[in-house]
């Protein structure tokens, strides 16, 4: 049966989930944004009115196109207000287990056809799917950090994810604006199969003292005209993620190039978890980001 997307519903509030919520609101899709607790969507319903107002600033939308798309975002702060959505993204904590819950929980409460995506960075989707009721209509929309600005949208199929979900799928990502990628279900998929060897090669760097926190990301910033240094991207995706991210690629292909810097794991531990905390290899909490090493 192919879903006709209309009602989207998002899970996870924090910086990916805002930022889904804001792209389909735009694009003019009703949106139930979720998360634990009340606080949480309002802080993510905060961040999304934020980057509205600095794309009407930039004359990218306009005021009425702003406050039409802040209309179209409910908070929905039970699970049961996502029940008539047609797909649901699932944006929350890099966890299996989290991941794994939140489904258990969601999943009797949606329209049999309903299309169930999750925006994980490197867990498995088919293992992901087989965890739930709706394997076929189960699939990888993977966006990219900051969503509002990435074009790119990463596809990843579960071995059992059907063709009219996948294409159900593809459709909604060029509604948006988006441009697709499709990637196998293999560890981390294809951009942070690289991209994050290279981060925690940086902070290996860092942690073997070849250089210091500024003068790593101004080598990536000037030397290799990286938008942003390895260890201010890190801190922007956020180490918990980057920790994660490299646990799924070491323990998912075994190979001892991906264990995760020592260094990572000490700032995790700390809480130090970059920007969502505001101190991770800089410290934001000044005026101006000052490093931490
Ligand atoms: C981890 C995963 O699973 C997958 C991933 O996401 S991997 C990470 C992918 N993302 C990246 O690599 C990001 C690399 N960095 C960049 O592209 C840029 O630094 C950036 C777009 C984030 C910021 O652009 P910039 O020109 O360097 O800085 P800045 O001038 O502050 O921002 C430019 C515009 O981007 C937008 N922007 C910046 N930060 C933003 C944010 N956090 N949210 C939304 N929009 C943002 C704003 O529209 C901003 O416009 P203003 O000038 O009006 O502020
Ligand atoms: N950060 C990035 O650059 C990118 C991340 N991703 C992926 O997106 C997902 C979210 O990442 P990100 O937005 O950075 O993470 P954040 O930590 O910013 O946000 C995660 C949100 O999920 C909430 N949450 C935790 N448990 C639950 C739950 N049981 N039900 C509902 N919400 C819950 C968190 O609340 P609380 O804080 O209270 O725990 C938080 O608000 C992850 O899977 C990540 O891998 C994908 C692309 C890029």
């Amino acid at each position: 049966m192919v879903v006709e997307i209309k009602k989207i519903g998002v899970i996870g509030s924090g910086q990916m989930g805002s930022g889904i919520a804001h792209v389909c609101a735009v694009a003019g899709y009703d949106v139930a944004l979720s998360d634990i607790s009340m606080d949480r969507i309002e802080s993510g319903l905060a961040n999304i009115n934020g980057n509205l107002a600095r794309q009407v600033q930039k004359g990218q939308i306009s005021e009425e196109a702003r406050s039409q798309a802040l209309a179209r975002i409910s908070p929905a702060v039970d699970l049961d207000m996502l029940s008539e959505a047609d797909l649901v993204i699932e944006s929350a904590v890099e966890n299996e287990q989290v991941k794994r819950k939140i489904f258990s929980q969601l999943c009797p409460l949606l329209k049999p056809e309903a299309i169930l995506a999750t925006n994980t960075s490197s867990i498995s989707i088919t293992r992901l799917a087989a965890s739930t009721d709706r394997p076929e209509r189960f699939i990888g929309i993977h966006f990219m950090n900051p969503v509002p600005i990435m074009e790119l949208v990463e596809l990843v199929r579960g071995i059992a994810t059907e063709d009219e979900t996948f294409e159900a799928s593809k459709d909604f990502v060029a509604k948006i604006g988006k441009t697709i990628a499709v990637a196998e279900d293999f560890p981390a998929f294809m951009v942070n199969r690289i991209l994050l060897p290279m981060i925690n090669e940086a902070i290996y760097t860092l942690y073997e003292g070849v250089g210091s926190v500024e003068s790593i990301d101004t080598a990536m910033k000037l030397g290799a005209n990286h938008p942003m240094g390895p260890l201010q991207l890190a801190d922007f995706i956020g180490l918990d993620t980057c920790l994660s991210i490299m646990q799924v690629l070491y323990e998912g292909l075994a190979d001892s190039k991906y264990r995760p810097c020592p260094l990572l794991v000490k700032y995790v531990e700390a809480g130090w978890l970059g920007r969502k905390t505001q101190r991770g290899f800089y410290d934001y909490r000044g005026d101006t980001p000052v490093p931490t090493r």
